[in-house]
């Protein structure tokens, strides 16, 4: 036997020797499958003069550990789990054996050889061990893949690299390839094809038997940096990787923080991976798990434990991916706190109906409300910042490295050099769960969508190719006779795409009246289509004498930088009647904000709701807003709808003027992806008596989600003799940067009943409020009922004129269709503008529209500003002056 202390030995190695003088851990040596089978090394011990004593029962653990106890000076056996593995009395030395010195056997304790064992990568498989040296599991990871294969040794310091290139070489391991680098700096293209992934991440080394005082001394400030980095690195490698199916983690701590604790708080937020039993991986033949605190789930970790095990302190945790149809079971946290954003969205709904009921304080609630929604929910969980935060790196020692190698404990200062680049790659981490999150938002919602489709209750245009963004209508007269439920599906989009819907199907309207459909396409693959109905947006006129007349604008502009994204939209529209003895008010806005963010998830949405006109007998009601905003994080997409529409009753003389406005801001930075969309719809009724309805919800989609149960829809139209009059109105604007290119987009619709004489105006435009602004008066878009026997046709589409400009010039799109009728009999008159598009081309030829471009953009501007009413006074005189300009440069 040649095994025994060595002379010369060096401080370091003699503190080693004197600890395992004191030491009762047995000696674990792991032969080298790459250089000589169990059995070979085993002859050759054998021929040496050790004996081997046998325990040939699999299944009782309790009899191994008591035979290992009991070994005894020349006596050796093999590990009962890892079967590469020989166990030897305590304070047997190889250092100056000829088998350690050549690489046949490597000094590694039993605890060490688990993660691996239990990893169990087959030959011919890609390894990503991301925290390697000094490479004691590399070389077991190369051994079990019998080098065939691949495994990628990822280690920062570049002090521990060249030991862990020493000790690769030695043993031979040719399919490992080592990489000097940040494992978090890594993308899943450095390790193509990763199929098993090890985390053996710097930890707080309380395992091991040497330091074993450490483990009651807890440092927790230090622990809870530590668990940080842990949890940080562990989320990378069940997110980042997408061919990954198998995941060990590991550390040689006993503290549930760096353990139980950072399996939970991974494991809770990951919709991909489940965590393995890791007593039924050995044959149950263990009994060390983790704590019971963390039911099952603590259960399913191993623990190896100094006084049960005969090792080192260690910790290891299984993950798989999820075969299709599989469940991670311990998500439930995250759903627990998906379910209380439900529930606080409740609030905020039923704050803002409260609100309403007193116009007086309504802005002030707003104000705080936004402010609420603003804040960090309470429940959601820290991890993150505190992974910014003390994203600190030390270096562990691993514990097989004292029998032979000598190097210092460091603490890595890259950590501290490269904390700006880390934060990126947390953010990058954070993204693909914000993917996750709203992967399955957006799935819910499509299905809520596929089932309004089945019903025939929604009808969808869509002009995009594969990706699009669906935004649908109805009301909802479950909840409220005057809801607007906004369903909203998005879907990635990889180039920039976007395709908005808004289809509101006329509906059994009896008569087909009104259909209003306009559709824009930008050059930039982006495109926006809205379908107009009023089928789904209720209305109920009590009155004969009404008149409904509705008018909405929008307007939204969306910035969206490069590295920093942001979204803005902005939505202001003015307009006043005063008629002679009515009341007019102003409406304006309720903007919610709901993040979700810090386990990736964003849910932002905005929702303005405000405002009555109440004339004296007539009534009006405003309902409601939705505006949803997803953020989908994927591959840098953005995408932003809006939809409006705005409704009106009016009585018969009176004049009434509604508007509403938008204004929206959200910035979602994190890894520049940001998804935005935003629907506002109003509605008025106007009863006899009063009565008066808001009604408005944001995150419907979120409702029906919680209340599982499909969006629907009411109408309500049924005046008798009433006619009926809808209006409805998309304006997007959106400009992305990111490509350098900037689409822009308006669309308006309006429309009329002209009621007496039955008549019936099918009208559908695009930027009609632009329109309506440049002749200062209210949007209007009239729709005629018409008498039994009279024709109607439909008058003016610009749209294909409008695609054509937009194709041509892609920045800007000004699309006007107008359309009226005027007589009483069955003549209709049809008006129709074509857009512009670039305000400097045609200078001359569009001098006259140019200006009224031009006063749209004051309206626009002083939108809150007193001297727009009397800019809207003036124009008014100038309507049919206007809209003959109007026609005038359509000819041309
Ligand atoms: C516990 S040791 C790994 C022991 C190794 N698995 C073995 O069996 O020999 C942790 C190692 O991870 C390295 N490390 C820590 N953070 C890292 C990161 N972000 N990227 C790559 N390596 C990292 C440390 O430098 C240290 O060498």
């Amino acid at each position: 036997m040649t095994c025994g202390v060595i002379p010369g030995k060096s401080s370091k190695r003699k503190k080693a020797e004197k600890d395992e003088t004191v030491s009762t851990k047995p000696k674990y040596v792991r032969v080298n499958a790459l250089k000589k089978t169990v059995e070979e090394a085993i002859e050759a011990f054998t021929d040496e003069g050790w004996h081997l004593i046998r325990h040939s029962d699999k299944n009782d653990y309790n009899g191994f550990i008591e035979k290992v106890a009991a070994l005894k000076g020349g006596e050796f056996m093999v590990d009962m789990h890892v079967p590469s593995l020989l166990i030897f009395p305590p304070r047997t030395h190889f250092y100056n054996h000829p088998a350690y010195k050549n690489g046949t056997v490597i000094l590694q304790d039993k605890a060490s050889c688990l993660p691996v064992h239990l990893l169990a990568p087959p030959p011919g498989s890609t390894v990503l061990d991301m925290c390697a040296a000094p490479g004691m599991k590399t070389t077991q990871l190369a051994a079990a893949l019998a080098n065939q294969g691949v495994v990628y040794a990822v280690e920062r310091d570049t002090k521990r690299v060249g030991i862990l290139k020493h000790i690769v070489g030695s043993s031979e391991a040719t399919c490992v390839k080592v990489i000097n680098k940040d494992v978090l700096d890594c993308a899943k293209k450095d390790f193509p094809g990763a199929e098993y992934i090890l985390v053996d991440p710097s930890c707080s080394g309380s395992g091991m038997t040497e330091r074993s005082t450490e483990a009651e001394n807890k440092d927790l400030a230090r622990l809870e940096k530590l668990a940080g980095f842990q949890i940080l690195i562990l989320r990378s490698a069940l997110t980042r990787y997408p061919d990954a199916k198998r995941v060990a983690y590991s550390t040689c701590s006993l503290h549930p923080e760096e353990n139980e604790e950072v399996v939970r708080q991974v494991l809770e937020t990951n919709y991909n991976f489940k965590l393995v039993d890791a007593k039924k991986l050995l044959n149950s033949a263990w009994n060390s798990f983790g704590s019971s605190d963390y039911g099952e789930m603590g259960e399913f970790c191993l623990y190896a434990r100094p006084d049960e095990d005969l090792t080192n302190g260690f910790f290891v945790a299984i993950f798989e991916r999820l075969e299709e149809g599989e469940q991670n079971k311990f998500l439930n946290n995250r759903i627990s706190n998906f379910k209380k954003h439900l529930h606080a969205a409740d609030k905020r709904k039923e704050r803002r109906l409260e609100g309403k009921e007193n116009k007086e304080t309504a802005k002030s609630k707003r104000g705080n409300k936004n402010n609420k929604e603003k804040s960090v929910p309470e429940d959601e969980p820290n991890n993150v910042e505190e992974i910014e935060n003390n994203h600190i790196v030390e270096d562990e020692q691993e514990h097989g490295l004292n029998d032979n190698i000598e190097f210092e404990e460091s603490v890595c200062e890259k950590g501290a050099k490269k904390k700006k680049k880390k934060k990126l790659t947390e953010n990058d981490v954070e993204c693909q769960e914000t993917v996750n999150g709203c992967d399955e938002i957006e799935n819910t919602v499509a299905e809520k969508v596929d089932k309004k489709n089945k019903t025939g209750k929604v009808s969808s245009n869509n002009d995009a190719t594969n990706d699009n963004i669906t935004i649908k209508k109805k009301s909802n007269k479950n909840k409220h006779k005057n809801a607007t439920k906004l369903e909203e599906s998005t879907e990635d989009n990889p180039k920039n795409d976007a395709t908005l819907e808004n289809d509101n199907p006329v509906g059994e309207n009896k008569t087909k009246k009104k259909k209003l459909k306009h559709s824009t396409e930008s050059k930039d693959d982006f495109s926006i289509e809205a379908t107009l109905g009023d089928n789904e947006n209720t209305k109920k006129v009590k009155s004969k004498k009404k008149k409904r007349k509705s008018c909405s604008e929008v307007n939204e502009l969306i910035d969206i930088s490069k590295n920093d994204k942001t979204l803005e939209s902005n939505d202001n529209t003015s307009e006043e009647n005063k008629p002679k003895k009515k009341k007019h008010k102003r409406f304006s806005e309720v903007n919610e904000l709901i993040d979700i963010s810090k386990n990736d998830k964003t849910l932002e949405s905005n929702d303005n709701t405000t405002e009555e006109n109440k004339p004296k007998k007539k009534k009006d009601n405003i309902l409601s807003e939705v505006n949803e905003l997803i953020d989908t994080s994927k591959d840098d997409k953005t995408l932003e709808s809006n939809d409006n529409t705005t409704e009106e009753n009016k009585p018969k003389k009176k004049k009434h003027k509604r508007f509403s406005e938008v204004n929206e801001l959200i910035d979602i930075s994190k890894n520049d992806k940001t998804l935005e969309s935003n629907d506002n719809t109003s509605e008025e009724n106007k009863p006899k008596k009063k009565k008066h309805n808001i009604l408005s919800e944001d995150n419907e989609f979120i409702e029906d989600l919680k209340n599982d149960e499909p969006l629907d829809s009411t109408e309500e139209n049924k005046p008798k003799k009433k006619k009926h009059k809808r209006f409805s109105e998309v304006n997007e604007l959106i400009d992305m940067s990111k490509n350098d290119k900037t689409v822009e987009s308006n669309d308006n619709t309006t429309e009329e009943n002209k009621p007496k004489k039955k008549k019936h105006n099918v009208l559908s435009e695009d930027n009609e409020f632009i329109e309506d602004l440049k002749n200062d008066e209210p949007l209007d878009s009239t729709e005629k009922n018409k008498p039994k026997k009279n024709k109607h046709k439909r008058c003016s589409e610009n749209s294909e004129s409008i695609v054509d400009l937009k194709n041509e010039e892609p920045l800007e799109s000004y699309d006007n269709v107008t359309e009226e009728n005027t007589t009483k009999k069955k003549k209709r008159k049809d008006c129709s503008e074509a857009s512009e598009m670039n305000i400097i081309k045609d200078s001359q030829l569009k001098k006259k529209k140019r200006k009224h471009c031009s006063e749209v953009g004051e309206s626009l501007e002083t939108s809150e500003n007193p001297d727009a009413i009397e800019f809207t006074q003036k124009s008014k005189k100038k309507k049919k002056m206007t809209s003959e300009k109007g026609d005038l440069q359509l000819d041309d």
